[in-house]
C-alpha cells in the first residue's frame, strides 16, 4: 500500500453504517466536501442533525445492493461482519473502498492524520496498531505547532515568487533551502526574506 491525497470535493461517497465509526468518517469527508449518503436503519445524533440541516442525505434502511452505484469512494462500517463482506463483494466496480473493520474486499485505510493548513501529514500501520498511528500523530502536534500553517503558507507565496523571478537555478535552490530553517516560523522573519525575493524581481507580495 502507498499513501496517496485524493480530492474528494463533490465527489459521491456512500457511507454503510450510522454508528461512532461512520459520524467519524463523515465528519472527515464533510470537511473535504464530498458528496455524502449515509444508508443505515439507525444514525447517531449527530448524523440525525447532518442529515436534517441537510449536509448529508440519510437512507434511512439497510444496505441494498443498489447503493453501490456511481459512487466514487463507499465506506463500509456497520457493525457485522458478515453484512461488511457481502457489501464489499458487491462493491467491485467502485473505485474506492474503506472497510472500517479491516476485513477483505477494501482497498484503502483511514490514516490518522495531521493538518496543519497545506501541511499534511498522514500514518498508517495496516492494522497492525491503530493506537501507534494514534500516538505517532500526537507527537507531530507537538513537533508541528499551529504556526506551521502560516509557514507552509509563506514557503508555497516564496516558491511561486522564485518562479517568477529571474534568478538562476542554483540562486533559487539556496533561497528554497534557506527558508527550511526553523528560525522562519518567525513572522518577522518570513517578511524579511519576502521582501528580499521581491527585491531580486520576485513578483508581488500577497498581503494576507
Ligand atoms: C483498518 C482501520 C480502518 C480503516 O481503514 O477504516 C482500523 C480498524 C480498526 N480499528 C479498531 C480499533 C481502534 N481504532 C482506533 C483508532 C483509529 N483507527 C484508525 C484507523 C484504522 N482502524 C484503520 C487502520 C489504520 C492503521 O492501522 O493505522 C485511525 C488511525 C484513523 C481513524 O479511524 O480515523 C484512528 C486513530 C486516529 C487518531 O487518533 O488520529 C483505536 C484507538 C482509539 O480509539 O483511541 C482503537 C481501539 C484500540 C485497538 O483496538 O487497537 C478496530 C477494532 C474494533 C473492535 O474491536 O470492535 C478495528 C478493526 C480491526 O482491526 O479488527
Ligand atoms: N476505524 C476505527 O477506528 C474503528 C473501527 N471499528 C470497526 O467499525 C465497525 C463499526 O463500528 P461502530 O461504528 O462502533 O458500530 P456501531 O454499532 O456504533 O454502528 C453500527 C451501525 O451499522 C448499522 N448497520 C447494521 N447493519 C446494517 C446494514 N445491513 N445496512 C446498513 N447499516 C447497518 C447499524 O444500524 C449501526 O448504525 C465495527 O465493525 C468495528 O470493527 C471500530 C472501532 C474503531
Amino acid at each position: 500500500m502507498i499513501s496517496l491525497s485524493v480530492d474528494l470535493a463533490r465527489q459521491p461517497v456512500v457511507v454503510v453504517g450510522g454508528g461512532k465509526v461512520a459520524s467519524k468518517r463523515v465528519r472527515v469527508l464533510q470537511e473535504e466536501k464530498a458528496r455524502v449518503t449515509v444508508v443505515s436503519p439507525t444514525v447517531t445524533n449527530e448524523l440525525k442533525q447532518r442529515a436534517e440541516a441537510g449536509e448529508i442525505r440519510w437512507l434511512n434502511r439497510s444496505f441494498e445492493a443498489s447503493d453501490v452505484r456511481d459512487v466514487f469512494l463507499l465506506v463500509i462500517a456497520t457493525d457485522d461482519g458478515d453484512t461488511n463482506d457481502s457489501i464489499a463483494r458487491l462493491a467491485n466496480g467502485v473505485p474506492l473502498v474503506n472497510r472500517a473493520d479491516g476485513g477483505t474486499g477494501g482497498n484503502l485505510q483511514i490514516p490518522a492524520q495531521l493538518s496543519r493548513g497545506k501541511l499534511n501529514l498522514s500514518v498508517t500501520t495496516q492494522g497492525a496498531s491503530p493506537k501507534l498511528a494514534s500516538r505517532l500523530r500526537e507527537e507531530w502536534e507537538k513537533q508541528f505547532p499551529p504556526a506551521y500553517e502560516a509557514y507552509v503558507d509563506f514557503l508555497y507565496e516564496c516558491r511561486h515568487m522564485l518562479k517568477a523571478s529571474p534568478l538562476s537555478g542554483t540562486e533559487k535552490d539556496h533561497y528554497l533551502e534557506r527558508m527550511l530553517d526553523p528560525s522562519y516560523l518567525e513572522q518577522e522573519k518570513q517578511w524579511v526574506m519576502k521582501d528580499e525575493i521581491h527585491n531580486k524581481g520576485g513578483g508581488t507580495i500577497c498581503q494576507d
